[in-house]
């Protein structure tokens, strides 16, 4: 038997390329039409894989007015300070930080030998810190993150799954992570999710819901609900629905397969993917770029962004912003003070705009 041996594949032949005969065109002819062939080819060809973006894109440093006006924010490392629960009491399960004189908060959960899974006892913690930012006035963005690089959260700690919920200290069991859900989506601030590792799970549908997510490049996304017996039929499936698609979403939840990075920023999952060790000062960067923004507008924007998909709760949350304008103008303090002082408001000075 003749020894195998290695034959370079055949290159085709330009009249193969050209997808006619050759010989009877003047060569110019040929060019022309092999040009334009080509052309088209490489048109129809995957664009080669995007390399991880630097921090901050090239743009941002356009040479126009708005760039000179707006400049680029500083990068530096934020300087965290830690703050305690309301009754002075350390998190066990969290790690609630601010960063000194910016309004950046910090919440991480804290379970990394269990890869960030949360018990409801870890709920109730996440809860009182998005209150504690929400209520702080000098916090103008959130950054829900996982401790260490292994994950960001791999859902609910199935070791603590009962017939009823999640239970640890008490003897029924909860899904409180549906109640930080809704906190999140209608916290009048931005919510930023800084992955690094697995965000599976109920900790994917985490993700999901805050406004933005700034992905490492080490970071893996998916649900696992169909394999170990569970599911998200609320903001789970929903927002997932309308961030990659029903078809895609379907396919996340139906075959329960892991994507990486890249993938999960190519079906719209993430806002950017980034490499690990800069994943902080790229989520950084992005907090400070919006705390240089109005905060009434991105208040404002969060609520209609969501309001189509939150029925009436969300056109209550947009409603209670406009309410909370209105409060601000003249218009409004002539109602309230006509009814203090006992007398008919008179509305006739102010403007009756098309
Ligand atoms: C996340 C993994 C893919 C990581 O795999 P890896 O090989 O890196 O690590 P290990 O598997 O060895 O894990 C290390 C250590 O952590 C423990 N652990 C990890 N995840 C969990 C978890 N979710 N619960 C409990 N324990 C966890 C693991 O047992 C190891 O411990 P050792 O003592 O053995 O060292 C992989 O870990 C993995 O697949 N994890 C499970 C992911 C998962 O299925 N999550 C639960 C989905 S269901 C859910 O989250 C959920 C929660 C809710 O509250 C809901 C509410 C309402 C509706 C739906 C809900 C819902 O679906």
């Amino acid at each position: 038997m003749a020894s195998p041996s290695f034959r370079p594949a055949k290159a085709p032949d330009l009249a193969q390329l050209s997808g006619a005969p050759l010989m009877a065109d003047t060569p110019g002819k040929v060019f022309k039409t092999l040009e334009r062939r080509i052309a088209t080819l490489t048109s129809q060809l995957s664009p080669p894989p995007s390399c991880p973006p630097l921090i901050s894109p090239s743009i941002a440093s356009a040479d126009d007015s708005y760039h000179r006006i707006h400049g680029e924010v500083p990068m530096k490392e934020a300087s965290w300070g830690a703050v305690c629960d309301e009754t002075g009491k350390e998190f066990t399960d969290i790690i609630y930080e601010k960063a000194v004189g910016e309004g950046i908060a910090k919440i991480t959960i804290n379970r990394p030998e269990r890869r960030n899974a949360f018990r409801p006892h870890t709920i109730k913690e996440l809860i009182r810190a998005f209150n504690d930012a929400r209520d702080d006035s000098a916090v103008g963005v959130i950054i829900l993150t996982g401790k260490g690089t292994k994950a960001f959260c791999s859902g609910g700690d199935q070791a603590l799954r009962s017939s009823d919920g999640y239970a640890d200290f008490e003897s029924f069991g909860r899904l409180n992570v549906l109640d930080l859900q809704v906190q999140i989506r209608r916290l009048p601030k931005p919510v930023i999710a800084m992955v690094a590792g697995y965000a599976v799970g109920g900790g994917h549908v985490l993700h999901m819901v805050c406004d933005l997510t700034i992905a490492a490049d080490n970071a893996v996304f998916g649900q696992t609900g169909a394999k170990v017996g569970s599911f998200d039929a609320g903001y789970g499936s929903s927002i997932m629905s309308r961030l990659v698609g029903p078809k895609k979403a379907r396919e996340m939840w139906f075959l329960s397969r892991f994507y990486n990075a890249y993938e999960a920023e190519k079906m719209g999952l993430v806002n950017v993917v980034v490499p690990l060790e800069k994943l902080e000062m790229e989520t950084l960067n992005w907090c400070r770029e919006i705390l240089r923004n109005s905060p009434t507008a991105i208040r404002v924007l969060k609520s209609a962004l969501n309001a189509v998909d939150d029925g009436h709760a969300g056109l209550q949350e947009l409603g209670g912003s406009a309410t909370l304008i209105f409060y601000g103008t003249e218009e409004a303090n002539e109602g309230k003070t006509a009814y203090m002082q006992r007398r008919r408001p008179d509305f006739s000075k102010f403007p009756r705009r098309p």
